[in-house]
């Protein structure tokens, strides 16, 4: 045995494991294109050595075995596979392989279709009925999934019209458009299902289930593009015309289908299609052409995996495979922190991807994905490119952990994360270079400080100049240093002082608001400050005390607690409030006031409401109590002074009683609201 010999036999061993990740498991562990590389280097072998074709390689076999928890479907014809060409050299050949066997030098009629990246199945109809669906399984023996290919809606479950045959097998393909591709992906994240790498592999593993109502709940769709065995006469003599017929009876067939002449045609038609792929709105990996009359068809016949009448021209591939060389994380605009990962770089569906992106750190972890890993990287539409998924056996021993970092990469705040959330975060909101721009953007916002005249642009101009870095360096401008911006005349520039000068005097509510902490809108700026009544108070408050806000919850007071803890955004806010003549800017606010006694009855309680309230909206009767200064809460727990249970009251209420809290009833609080006039 030698070294070609040894290669050809691992490189069998190879593509059979692939067949079988990618047919049966629908988990493929590499990217189509390494997947084709392998085939054609062993087709290439296979060629060169006649004396080790064998009937039994991967190259001449379709598809995988059938799962054996489906039943089996004998094809009355087999379903094959398609040749591939890659360039346009290779479609000459193909073109020239077809003229020579015809005997023939005029272009041929060529139907042209996009090749959708799914699923082939089979249709039987009898009597304009679907009878049975089965996928193409190893070209002969497929799985019957009848009952899922009923919930596709796409899927004609009766023909319309007339004149189809008693028995009719039309062929097509299962796919999953991008758009619900996307979306499933999404839930599955946040709810920690599966996640699919692309389209494909959604489609195949949705349709390939054991309880047809999970299919049922995938986003599936169908396109038809050929027949079967057909009873009776002939469809047509045309492949073209067939299809239009098949269109008739209620098959989607699709719109992008085009009858060309020769080679040029199609390539034409390829070129074409080529340049609105990310517009299409389903992925397909490349296009097919087709002999258009039956009668050639017939004369040219099949090889061992395909018809020689037919050939797929593939796409610039949309994964592909390279080494994770490093891990960067990016900061948002507002803070949020992406783990991007630096690559080798590499060509993906025609153009060079050093960077993708990572998205978070759950999915680094779902990933498993570390330093020095070949991963798989895909580019598709006008989304980023993105890692999606790992080849585990390439994983050298040197591979290293990817750590998510405590401190912001940019302004070396601290990073927050809070359980439940996916997204990490910056803290330094009012300090960090990254977010420059936003938060002076918000500051300035007409429900902060209403900075009239500085606008997005203006901000632009004064971060990308490096005049102002934080909020306080606006008050600090000069009329000169404003005069030499683009477009600022004398006089607007007079006037964006005295908008800093307005902005000065300002309320409490108005300035916590416009510091920009996460999560922290008009409301819960206008709750902190009269709760608190003093900006210091509020910038030294323990999660505990913050959570006794109304419609504060842990999450918002955590992000408040962490925001003042960052040595840089306190030394933000004092710049801000520090009197002019100190060398501050000078901002300021009428004292707030504190509510009478008598005007705050439930001040330190907590109410929990639950069960149907029929005479009150729920929300307005939190706002009633909250006025009275009640804290109200989601949950009873012992803390909890006062349960008002409404109609169908249920588990809360057994825990109250349980644990002997005051119980209310409707009537009680509407009592208790009119005593205290807060209805
Ligand atoms: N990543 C992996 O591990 C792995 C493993 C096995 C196969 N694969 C991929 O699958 C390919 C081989 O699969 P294949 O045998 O299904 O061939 P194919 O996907 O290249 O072509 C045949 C298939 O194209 C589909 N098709 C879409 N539109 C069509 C149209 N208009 N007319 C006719 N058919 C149309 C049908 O499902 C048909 O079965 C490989 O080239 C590789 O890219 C990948
Ligand atoms: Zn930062």
């Amino acid at each position: 045995m030698n070294d070609a010999h040894a290669r050809l036999l691992a490189l069998r061993e190879q593509l059979n494991t692939w067949n079988y990740q990618y047919y049966v498991e629908d988990d493929p562990s590499v990217p189509d294109a390494e997947y084709d590389r392998c085939m054609r280097e062993l087709l290439a072998l296979e060629a060169e050595h006649p004396e080790w074709r064998d009937a039994g390689s991967p190259s001449q076999r379709v598809g995988g075995a059938p799962v054996s928890a489906f039943p089996e479907v004998q094809h009355a014809m087999a379903m094959l596979s398609l040749d591939n060409v890659f360039s346009e050299d290779e479609l000459a050949a193909f073109e020239k392989r077809i003229l020579d066997r015809l005997g023939r030098s005029e272009p041929l009629e060529f139907c042209c279709e996009p090749k959708l990246d799914g699923l082939a199945v089979s249709l039987v109809y009898e009597q304009g009925r679907l009878v049975q669906a089965a996928t193409r399984g190893d070209g002969t023996t497929g799985e019957g999934i009848t009952e899922n290919v009923r919930t596709i809606r796409a899927v004609p479950l009766n023909l319309r019209g007339e004149g189809w045959p008693e028995r009719l097998e039309v062929r097509g393909e299962v796919y999953m458009p991008r758009a619900g591709f996307e979306q499933m992906n999404e839930r599955a994240r946040l709810e920690d299902g599966k996640v699919f790498a692309n389209p494909r592999n959604a489609a195949a593993g949705s349709l390939r289930q054991l309880d047809s109502r999970i299919t049922a709940s995938r986003p599936l769709a169908f396109y038809c593009y050929g027949t079967g065995l057909v009873e009776g006469q002939p469809l047509g003599e045309r492949h073209f015309d067939i299809l239009q017929t098949l269109k008739g009876w209620g098959f989607p067939v699709s719109p992008e289908i085009k009858r060309v002449s020769g080679r040029e045609g199609c390539q034409a038609y390829h070129d074409d299609i080529l340049a609105r792929r990310d517009q299409l709105p389903y992925e397909i990996d490349g296009v097919v052409y087709k002999v258009d009359e039956l009668a050639l068809q017939a004369q040219l016949g099949f090889v061992a995996r395909a018809p020689r009448w037919a050939t797929a021209h593939k796409f610039p591939a949309q994964e592909e495979l390279t080494e994770l060389l490093n891990v960067e994380f990016q900061v948002g605009r507002t803070g949020a922190i992406t783990p991007v990962a630096k690559l080798r770089p590499v060509l993906v569906a025609g153009v060079t991807v050093s960077n993708a992106t990572l998205h978070n750190a759950d999915e680094i972890a779902r990933l498993g994905v570390k330093i020095g890993d070949t991963v798989i990287i895909r580019r598709a539409g006008d989304v980023i490119p993105q890692v999606v998924g790992v080849v585990p056996e390439r994983r050298p021993a040197s591979a290293q952990d990817i750590t998510f970092p405590a401190q912001c990469p940019v302004c070396e705040s601290d990073i927050e994360r809070i359980e439940g959330e996916a997204v990490a975060r910056c803290t330094g909101g009012l300090f960090c270079a990254a977010q420059r721009k936003e938060a002076l953007r918000h500051f300035a916002s007409r429900k902060a400080l209403d900075i009239e005249g500085l606008g997005t642009k203006l901000v632009e101009q004064l971060v990308d100049n490096e005049l102002v870095k934080t909020p306080a360096d606006l008050f600090h401008l000069e009329q000169a240093t404003l005069m030499g911006l683009e477009r600022m005349g004398e006089k607007s520039a007079v006037k964006l002082l005295a908008a800093f000068d307005k902005a000065r005097t300002t309320t409490l509510p108005r300035f916590l608001y416009a510091l920009g902490i996460r999560e922290v809108g008009e409301a819960t700026a206008n709750n902190l400050a009269r709760h608190f009544l003093e900006l210091e108070a509020v910038m030294n408050a323990e999660v505990e005390k913050l959570i006794e806000v109304p419609d504060v919850g842990e999450i918002v007071a955590k992000h408040i607690y962490y925001f003042f803890r960052q040595t840089h955004n306190r030394e933000v806010v004092d710049a801000l409030v520090t009197p002019k003549d100190q060398g501050g800017c000078g901002l300021a606010w009428p004292e707030m006031e504190a509510p009478k006694a008598d005007a705050q009855p439930l001040a330190g309680q907590t109410w929990v409401l639950t069960g149907t309230l029929s005479r009150m909206p729920r929300n307005d009767a939190k706002a009633a109590l909250q006025a009275l200064g009640a804290k109200v809460a989601g949950s009873v727990s012992a803390k909890t002074s006062v349960l008002v249970a409404g109609e169908a009251a249920g588990s809360k209420l057994a825990k109250a009683q349980e644990l002997g809290i005051t119980i209310m009833d409707e009537d009680g609080l509407i009592a208790l609201l009119e005593q205290h006039k807060a209805i």
